[in-house]
């Protein structure tokens, strides 16, 4: 059964159009929703959380229907949001205690589970202080912390990365990737970043302006081109026109010579010239696409 479908769903807020028929559906493990900032990212998960009504069009989360069947739907699932709204003046353990006891577990479970998610997300000593006190990134797993603690089949990630430095980021992202492969909880997570999501995720939805624009399997994004990506150690231009000489058809992006393959002896062939010219090779290797490339690719469509 899909994680999450939505079929034509709309939002119209009196300005802008947040959401535009939107039909995607999404499966199981990681999946990330990637768009600019104002895309519609954070109001289709409020749409699907029950938060906010749509305009128009239907939409499930784990076969409920978000109009019908919202609290059973949200029993299931846990939401990080992107913003701060953590009360400065509680500790992480008593907040995350309160919240697993608002979503119905007994008081020594929602203990138990509480100590559980906030050592797992990497909160030790410091879960007994005030929040008020924490880093950012102290915040962002708490936010975490929360949206696990009650043992969600999806949970819907707004944001987690937001306001970390790199270091921050490389382990929330980390985190992310571990609530499907260690609990087997399926992730929606949002980012404007679409690099970072292409390392974590195994499914990608691209929106732009509530449209959308693409919905695929990572490997299916960054699959090999049907290019070699060849970098030597010689002015590239001249070694762009030594590769053309022996026959080949050569672009150059930047540093990067991108050659067309026309089969394994492009590699043989490559080598040699590299070899004949007395050029150091440092780079010879398919050339994968990136996400990026998606709006690129859709660039009249982004900007009508
Ligand atoms: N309550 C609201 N009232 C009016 N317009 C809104 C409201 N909430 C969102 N919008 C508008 O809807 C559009 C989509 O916003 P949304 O927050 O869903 O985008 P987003 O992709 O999550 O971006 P961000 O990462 O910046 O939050 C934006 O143009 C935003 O200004």
């Amino acid at each position: 059964m899909p994680v999450i479908t939505t079929d034509r769903l709309t939002k119209r807020y009196p300005k802008v159009t947040a959401l535009d028929q939107l039909t995607v559906e999404v499966g199981e493990g990681v999946t990330g929703l990637v768009g600019a900032n104002g895309a519609g990212k954070s109001t289709l998960i409020k749409i699907l959380l029950g938060l906010t009504p749509s305009t128009s069009g239907r939409a499930t989360v784990l076969g409920h229907d978000i109009h019908d069947d919202g609290a059973a739907l949200r029993a299931r699932v846990g939401y990080m949001p992107e913003h701060d709204c953590l009360p400065p003046d509680v500790s992480a353990t008593e907040l995350v205690v309160h919240l697993a006891r608002m979503s119905g577990l007994p008081p020594d479970a929602a203990r138990e589970r509480t100590a559980d998610t906030l050592r797992h997300v990497g909160l030790y000593e410091e879960r007994y202080r005030p929040i008020g006190g924490y880093s950012t990134g102290m915040k962002q797993r708490v936010k975490l912390a929360q949206a696990l603690v009650h043992d969600p089949d999806v949970v819907f990630l707004d944001e987690p990365t937001n306001g970390l430095d790199p270091v921050g980021r490389d382990e929330m992202l980390g985190l992310v990737r571990r609530i499907h492969d260690d609990f087997g909880i399926s992730v929606l997570v949002t980012s404007h970043l679409l690099g970072e999501l292409e390392r974590i995720c195994d499914h990608v939805v691209v929106i732009d302006a509530g449209v959308l624009l693409r919905s695929s399997s990572v490997a299916d994004f960054t699959q090999a081109s049907a290019q070699l990506a060849v970098e030597v150690t010689a002015d590239p231009g001249t070694a762009a026109a030594a590769l053309t000489a022996a026959g080949l058809q050569v672009t150059r992006d930047g540093v990067l010579l991108l050659v067309d393959l026309a089969g394994e002896e492009t590699y043989d062939l490559v080598r040699d010239v590299v070899a004949d010219q007395g050029y150091g090779l440092v780079r010879l290797e398919p050339r994968r696409h990136h996400i990026a490339e998606v709006f690129e690719g859709q660039a009249t469509h982004v900007a009508p």
